[in-house]
């Protein structure tokens, strides 16, 4: 029974290596495998309850970027991932989000629902600590953004970053309601906030 389910277009980008398509392996098939860089652009669909979400991963290198506008087109929600043993790559999340909005060409992009994730918290050698990610996405790319620490290796808050999305699809019925801006963190994160679809 398909009736009501809505289907939410999800991408995930950010540098190479961050570990894009380890997070959607861990999600989709369970598992942590090691894998080779993604070629172009790839998508999986996977059902959250009445969600369904397409998501769709791409390469995070720069042979691929011509591929975007395609892959971009018609996002509901933007994962943008970095990596917490390398600071650049947060620092290019800007840069990523810029291009990701000038892409699409979305209305109102401090509206846009926009989810940072600093993976690879399991290992030893962090140096962007969360609270130093917040502050900086802050301060840098602001609007409608949620954040989560993860690991796609010990599988820290991957499951939760999916559920976040599609439990805010399903509680929001379509509407061209202004949500309030945010900025919130999984360990602070009290209720259900946030805008989409
Ligand atoms: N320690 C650790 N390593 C990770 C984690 N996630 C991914 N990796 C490793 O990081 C490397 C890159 O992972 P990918 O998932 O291919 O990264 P990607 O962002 O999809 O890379 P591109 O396809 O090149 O854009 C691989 O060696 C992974 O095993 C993690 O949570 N922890």
């Amino acid at each position: 029974m398909t009736k009501g389910r809505k289907i939410i277009k999800v991408v995930i980008i950010g540098e190479k290596s961050v570990g894009k398509t380890s997070i959607l392996r861990r999600y989709v098939d369970k598992r942590f495998v090691t894998l080779k860089p993604t070629i172009g652009v790839d998508f999986v669909m996977v059902s959250e309850n009445m969600v369904t979400l397409q998501l769709w991963d791409t390469s995070g290198q720069e042979r691929f970027r011509s591929l975007e506008i395609s892959y971009y087109r018609g996002a509901d929600y933007c994962i943008l991932v970095f990596d917490v043993t390398n600071e650049k790559t947060l620092y290019d999340l800007k840069l990523w989000r810029d291009d990701f909005i000038e892409k699409t060409e979305i209305r109102d992009p401090i509206l846009f629902p926009f989810i940072i994730l600093g993976n690879k918290i399991d290992d030893p050698n962090r140096v962007v600590t969360e609270k130093a990610a917040i502050q900086w996405c802050k301060d840098n790319i602001g609007g409608n953004l949620t954040y989560f620490d993860t690991s796609a290796k010990d599988n820290i808050n991957i499951e939760q970053v999916f559920k976040h999305i599609s439990n805010q699809c399903e509680n929001q019925p379509q509407s061209n309601e202004i949500p309030p801006e945010q900025l919130i963190s999984l360990t602070e994160k009290k209720s259900n906030q946030s805008s989409c679809c």
